[in-house]
């Protein structure tokens, strides 16, 4: 499991597009049969991919959970949320099996000794998309289809960034630690997410990006308001935000993304909004 520190905002300013690229970018999220995960000491959020193709995987697939976690298990002491933005496939959590479709979300509470994935297909693979995060009690194991998610429309066509926020892992649909995840949706023709853009001193956040059509990408902003920086991000990748971050972006298309945040609250609002022209 690939393991990275906390960057701070005085160093990042002299970051090559490299280093940014290194510190902050994870690719490569899907390898068949395996399980890519990627530690950040960031609220020390794990974000992980899982393509099983022709096996029934096991989320420690490849892990020294007792290194890397000191514990005797992954959901030891830890939550996870996982997305499904593959083919149907299946999750199993201590002998339950849950289906998920394209875009159906699962929360796996702490405690959870055994967890596996696996495909309906092996020729058109599920894809699972992780973020876990410590925990400290238990709720509930819950599937949450696409079709649940609590919806808020934003933005509009005029300004390019008319989308549908969905809400999945919030408060005001089940009960978590600290995980919170969702997927922005973007219509044909809008191509901004999160502006005015904004940081939360109190929580970090992952964006992983989707839907992207071949030979487009995504311009993914972040560094501090008064000094921002890019990435350029393909499809299917995703960027640690630290809490001193922003974290907004325009396509060269429409296209999805899913969010995860971790710290010290839930309050999704609990945002510190910056006027786009104080942008530099
Ligand atoms: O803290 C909240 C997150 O940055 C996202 O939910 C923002 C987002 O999806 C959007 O505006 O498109
Ligand atoms: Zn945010």
């Amino acid at each position: 499991m690939e393991i990275r520190y906390s960057a701070n905002q005085k160093d990042f300013k002299r970051y090559t597009t490299q280093e940014i690229r290194d510190e902050f970018l994870i690719t490569d999220l899907y390898k068949a049969d395996e399980v890519v995960a990627v530690y950040s000491h960031v609220d020390r959020m794990v974000t992980l991919g899982c393509m099983p193709v022709n096996e029934k995987v096991a989320l420690d697939k490849g892990m020294d959970v007792w290194a890397n976690f000191g514990t005797s298990y992954f959901l030891e002491r830890r939550e996870i949320g996982i997305f499904n933005i593959g083919s149907n496939g299946k999750i199993i959590v201590d002998g339950t099996v849950y289906s998920l479709g394209y875009k159906d979300c699962l929360y796996i509470t702490r405690g959870a000794k055994e967890v596996h994935f696996s495909s309906d297909d092996g020729n058109t693979p599920a894809k699972f998309y992780m973020v876990s995060a410590p925990a400290h009690c238990s709720y509930e194991t819950k599937l949450i289809k696409i079709e649940e998610a609590a919806k808020k429309a934003l933005g509009a066509l005029e300004t390019s960034n008319k989308r549908i926020i969905n809400q999945f892992i919030h408060p005001d649909v089940l009960k978590t630690c600290q995980l919170l995840m969702g997927m922005t949706v973007l219509e044909p023709g809008c191509v901004w997410n999160t502006m005015p853009v904004h940081t939360h001193e109190r929580r970090m956040e992952v964006y992983m990006y989707f839907e992207i059509p071949k030979n487009n990408v995504v311009f993914h902003m972040m560094g501090e308001g008064n000094e921002t920086r890019h990435i350029v991000m393909n499809n299917e990748q995703a960027v640690i935000s630290p809490s001193w971050s922003i974290h907004a972006g325009a396509g060269t298309s429409n296209y999805a993304f899913i969010w995860a945040m971790g710290g010290e609250n839930q309050a999704f609002d609990d945002m510190d909004t910056i006027p786009t022209k104080e942008l530099r």
